[in-house]
């Protein structure tokens, strides 16, 4: 548990090379306590070196980078102590059952046989594994699998939790499970989550996001201020009157707002929030509005030439 408001993640000018290859170019990253933060960017980015480095398995070639408090550099075990780390490739242990997996990890950090049990028994509970964590793992689908790496890596009640494509491989449903429950945690223990993913949905449910590409930054903030940021929602209107409404949406409010064979069309940096304004000065009679607006698949292909969904 962090204290509201602290920083979780902070990062200046950290920097990877590998031979001749510069993998992470100077990152600047703040991580605010209890955020869900998603690292987005196309492959060969940069995402899993940055997390190598922020989980101590990498070492920085520059800068630095604290994370839950200490210094990866020079408290590294400190830093090891206080997080959590979910591979792209499962690591349990298909011989053992879940129960034992989560054992033997709490054990290996040190936590009291008691405390151990009784921490096993609620995460499994909590991810949904609580009729099944006497079953050995070589039983479990992917899905579950996954949902027991997440118990395992909160096992010793990380401050930050790093999530390397936590979900890459899975069904939909099990997807939206294993998000389900690190909302939970999120409300329940404040658990900082670092997260990559390619898929859209699971950026949606980021309370930020940073998009790298060829070991930079090139956007970051909240999923609804990035796709503003690349420009205007369109809002469709049916009405009795198009011409008239028109022209009155661009007296009043200034926006480009015009009228086709489908309606009126308005260009409007907020849409969802300027309609409740917009009816309240119209008074022509409307019988349909859309607001369409820019996907995070646009933010992605606005800022690296990909799609999020083809990386
Ligand atoms: N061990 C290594 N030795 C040499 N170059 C490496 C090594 N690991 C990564 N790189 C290079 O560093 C760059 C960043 O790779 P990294 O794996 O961090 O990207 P990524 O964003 O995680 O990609 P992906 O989405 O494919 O996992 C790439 O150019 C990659 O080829």
């Amino acid at each position: 548990m962090s204290a509201p408001g602290s920083t979780a993640i902070r990062t200046r000018g950290l920097r990877r090379v590998y031979g001749g290859t510069v993998a992470v170019h100077g990152l600047d990253l703040t991580v605010a306590a209890g955020e869900k933060f998603g690292f987005l960017g196309p492959n060969g980015a940069g995402k899993s070196t940055t997390i190598g480095m922020l989980s101590t398995l990498l070492r920085p070639s520059g800068g630095r980078a604290a994370v839950a408090g200490a210094d990866v550099a020079h408290r590294p075990d400190e830093v090891r102590r206080r997080i959590g780390v979910v591979f792209q490739d499962p690591s349990t242990d298909r011989e053992l059952t879940g129960w034992q997996n989560l054992y033997f990890h709490g054990r290996l950090h040190g936590m009291p046989r008691r405390e151990v049990r009784a921490r096993a028994r609620s995460l499994l509970d909590l991810v949904g594994l609580a009729d099944r964590g006497d079953a050995p793992v070589g039983s479990y689908s992917g899905g579950m699998r996954r949902r027991l790496e997440v118990a395992r890596a909160l096992m010793h009640r990380p401050r930050v939790l790093f999530l390397d494509e936590p979900t890459t491989g899975l069904d939909p449903q099990s997807r939206s499970q294993v998000w389900q429950k690190l909302h939970e945690l999120g409300r329940r223990d404040g658990v900082t989550v670092f997260l990559t993913t390619h898929y859209l949905e699971e950026a949606e449910n980021c309370d930020r996001i940073a998009v790298m590409d060829h070991g930079r930054l090139v956007a970051q903030g909240t999923p609804h201020a990035l796709k503003s940021a690349i420009g205007a929602d369109v809002v469709h209107l049916r009405t009795d009157d198009d011409r008239s409404t028109a022209r009155s949406i661009r007296e009043r409010f200034g926006l480009d707002a015009e009228a086709t064979p489908e309606g009126v069309r308005v260009g409007a940096a907020d849409g969802a929030g300027w309609v409740p304004r917009l009816c309240a000065h119209l008074t022509t009679g409307v019988t349909s509005v859309t607001v369409t607006r820019p996907s995070l698949d646009d933010v992605f292909l606005h800022h690296t030439g990909r799609s999020l969904r083809n990386p």
